[in-house]
C-alpha cells in the first residue's frame, strides 16, 4: 500500500533499497533521541524535462538547525520546486543537497525518509484507509519489509495524530474527509516519521483560521521542544514574519532576500517581490503587513 500513497519522501516500499531493513526499527522514534540537523541546498539548479529553462538556477539557501525557515513568494515563484529539490524528490541539475555536511544523494531511500519528511501539495492515497492506517505509513523508514508493528510505531502514531489534533478523525476513511480534515491526517503522517527535518508545502492551505493558529502553534513546538528544522512554504507573509526566524523571499525562482523577518518583510520587498502595496508596522510578534493595493504595472505576477 505505500506504494500506492505519493507524498512525503518515499519514493516505494518496494524500490529495491531495502538495505538497512535490519537495523530500521532498532533506529526508531527517529529524533526524539536528540539530535538534528542543518540543511542546505547548494548552488542548486532545479527544472522540469519538458522546460528550457530551470526554475532555480543556482540558489544556496541554508536551514539553520532547530529554526523555522519561511519560503514566500508569489505564484509560480519556484517555492514547491525549492522544496522538491530539498527533499530529493526532484533531482537537481547541478549542485547538492546537504544534511549537516552529507549529501542526501549518498543516503538511500529509508535513510533519507529517517531524517527529512516533505509534507507536499501532491498527495495521493487510497480513499478507503483510515486516518490511522495513513499515519501508520509515516512509520515505513523504521520497518523492515517482514516487521510488526512496534510499540515504538504505535507511541509515534498516536503522539503524531493528538499532535496534529485529529484524534476524532482516526477511523473515519481518508476519501470521506473534507480538505482541511485531509489536511491534517497528512500532517499527522508526516509527523509520525519523526525526522530531524521536516519540509511543509503550504501545510495551512484549506485549514480555517483556527487550525491554522494549531499547525503553526505545532511547528513552533516541533522547533522549541525537540530542535526539529523546519522549511515551510507559507502564502500568508505575516505568518512567515510571525513564526519564522528565518524568511526567504523568492521570485521568478531568485532568491531576492534572506534573513530575519523584521530584515526581509518590508514595505520595499512587498513591492519588488510580491508587485503590492502595503504598509508595514513593526510589533513585538514581528512586522504586521497591511496590504493596500496590487500593482498593475507588473506583468509578471
Ligand atoms: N511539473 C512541472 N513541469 C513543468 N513546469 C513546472 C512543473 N511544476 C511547476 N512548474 C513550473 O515551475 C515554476 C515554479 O513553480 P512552483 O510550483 O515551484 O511555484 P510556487 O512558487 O510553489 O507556486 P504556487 O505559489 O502557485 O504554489 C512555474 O512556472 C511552474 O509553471
Amino acid at each position: 500500500m505505500i506504494a500506492s500513497i505519493t507524498r512525503g519522501t518515499y519514493r516505494s516500499e518496494d524500490d529495491g533499497d531495502d538495505t538497512d531493513d535490519e537495523t530500521a526499527a532498532d533506529d526508531a522514534p527517529g529524533p526524539a533521541d536528540g539530535s538534528s540537523a542543518t540543511l542546505t541546498g547548494d548552488d542548486l539548479v532545479l527544472g522540469y524535462p519538458d522546460a528550457d529553462q530551470p526554475v532555480i538556477d543556482g540558489e544556496t539557501i541554508t536551514a539553520a538547525q532547530g529554526e523555522v525557515t519561511a519560503l514566500v513568494g508569489p505564484n509560480g515563484s519556484g517555492k514547491s520546486t525549492l522544496l522538491k529539490g530539498l527533499a530529493d524528490q526532484l533531482t537537481p541539475d547541478a549542485g547538492s543537497v546537504l544534511i549537516d555536511g552529507e549529501d542526501i544523494h549518498t543516503l538511500d531511500t529509508k535513510a533519507l525518509a529517517r531524517k527529512l519528511g516533505l509534507l507536499s501539495q501532491e498527495s495521493t492515497s487510497p480513499d478507503s484507509i483510515t486516518v490511522e492506517e495513513l499515519v501508520y505509513h509515516g512509520r515505513y523508514p523504521y520497518r523492515g519489509f517482514f516487521e510488526h508493528v512496534t510499540e515504538a510505531d504505535e507511541c509515534a502514531v498516536d503522539n503524531a495524530i493528538d499532535l496534529a489534533g485529529c484524534d476524532h478523525l482516526r477511523d473515519r476513511a481518508v476519501g470521506s474527509l473534507s480538505g482541511g480534515q485531509k489536511q491534517l491526517a497528512w500532517i499527522a503522517m508526516v509527523l509520525a516519521q519523526d525526522t530531524d527535518v521536516l519540509l511543509l508545502d503550504e501545510p495551512t492551505t484549506f485549514l480555517d483560521l483556527h487550525h491554522q493558529l494549531e499547525v503553526m502553534d505545532i511547528i513552533e513546538t516541533l522547533r522549541d521542544e525537540r530542535d526539529i528544522t523546519v522549511v515551510v512554504v507559507l502564502h500568508d507573509i505575516e505568518q512567515a514574519a510571525r513564526h519564522a526566524d528565518t524568511v526567504v523571499a523568492l521570485r521568478d525562482g531568485e532568491v531576492k532576500a534572506c534573513g530575519p523577518p523584521e530584515e526581509v518583510v518590508t514595505e520595499e520587498l512587498l513591492v519588488d517581490v510580491f508587485g503590492i502595496d502595503a504598509e508595514v508596522d513593526s510589533t513585538d510578534r514581528g512586522p504586521r503587513v497591511t496590504p493596500l493595493a496590487a500593482r498593475h504595472d507588473d506583468p509578471s505576477i
